[in-house]
């Protein structure tokens, strides 16, 4: 979820890093529920703490699905705007809220790319899904986005067992906690090519406010930041990025991080397309108690993730707002 307003670009940061070695991990999930799942688990843990993201390959979304969602993606964007304009929301969006439908920066600020447009839904709980902002051309595309959003609910859960699983919880622990109601919200995102020679944000510095963000890059631009530096995420066929949102870090006191990340803009037309699953408005999120201790003392303030939501749209740069309770 995007931040809007501009913000300088740390000139230390401007260019990944190769010379490490270090890549944002790539985990295998064929035999998570079955015969490997130890080992996929104990991978996602170090994974969580040392990065806050991961990608996978063989997470059981089918290609041919997936090949069906970017395509009809493909088409929506490429329709004249004035067509685009007609899935949008009929209010421009406040200050506390991102916007939903379709939009750019012109429209509602918050949560905008800066070099492209988007399109936004809430796809979870059924009874907020707004058909209406829901693109009718290509004819197939209500129907193929309904299938993508069942299936990333899928993986969602799927991973939470094992995020649950490899903080030493039960693993139901993290779907019960947030329950059937939780907030899915559907997001494709369109950068327009960037003609600079010199890096330019296609959305700048962030971290999601989200629990668990899956996210199916088409084309290169996504980096992460660990430890002060920014490592790309390497365009894998069919794979998804994932990253721990604000929601998490808070959850698990600060063991697994949320991590701050952006895209840089290529010479090409890029997409991605998310799915961010949230806690309901009025969950109250705070450090749970299992891995709190006297040697762990509790560093995150609880509050309603619509509380905490608030927060970060009404920072100009939607930073987090992590802050602690001591
Ligand atoms: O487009 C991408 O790869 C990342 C998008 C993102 O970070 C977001 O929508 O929150
Ligand atoms: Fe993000």
């Amino acid at each position: 979820m995007a931040p809007a307003l501009p913000q300088e670009m740390d000139p230390a940061l401007k260019t990944p890093n190769s010379a490490s070695g270090l890549e944002v991990p790539v985990i295998d999930l064929q035999g998570s529920h079955g015969e490997r799942r130890g080992v996929v688990v104990e991978q996602i843990r170090k994974a969580c703490i040392e990065w806050g993201a991961f990608q996978i390959v063989n997470h059981g979304v089918s290609a041919a699905l997936t090949e069906r969602m970017r395509r009809v993606a493909r088409e929506f964007f490429a329709l004249p705007v004035e067509e685009k304009w007609k899935f949008s929301a009929s209010i421009p969006t406040t200050t506390v809220d991102l916007f939903y439908g379709y939009g750019t920066k012109e429209f509602g600020t918050k949560g905008a790319l800066d070099r492209g447009d988007q399109l936004r839904h809430k796809t979870n709980p059924l009874s907020m899904r707004v058909y209406d902002q829901w693109p009718t051309n290509p004819a197939s595309y209500r129907e193929t986005e309904e299938e993508y959003v069942a299936e990333q609910d899928k993986l969602n859960k799927h991973l939470l067992e094992l995020i649950s699983e490899s903080l030493g919880l039960s693993p139901s622990y993290l779907n019960d906690f947030f329950g059937e109601e939780y907030e899915q919200t559907f997001l494709v995102n369109h950068y327009f090519p960037s003609p600079e020679s010199t890096p330019t944000e296609g959305i700048q510095k962030h971290s999601d406010f989200s629990s668990l963000t899956i996210l199916m890059q088409m084309g290169p631009g996504l980096q992460f930041l660990k430890d002060g530096e920014w490592f790309p995420v390497e365009p894998i066929s069919d794979a998804y990025a994932v990253n721990l949102g604000d929601q998490i870090e808070i959850l698990t006191n600060g063991l697994y991080k949320s991590p701050e990340h952006r895209v840089i803009l290529t010479s090409e037309e890029r997409f991605s397309i998310a799915a961010f699953s949230c806690p309901p408005d009025e969950k109250l999120i705070g450090p749970i108690a299992e891995l709190v201790s006297e040697s762990k003392p509790i560093r995150y303030k609880s509050r309603t993730f619509a509380g905490y939501r608030t927060e970060v749209m009404t920072n100009p740069y939607m930073a987090k707002a992590l802050t602690t309770d001591a």
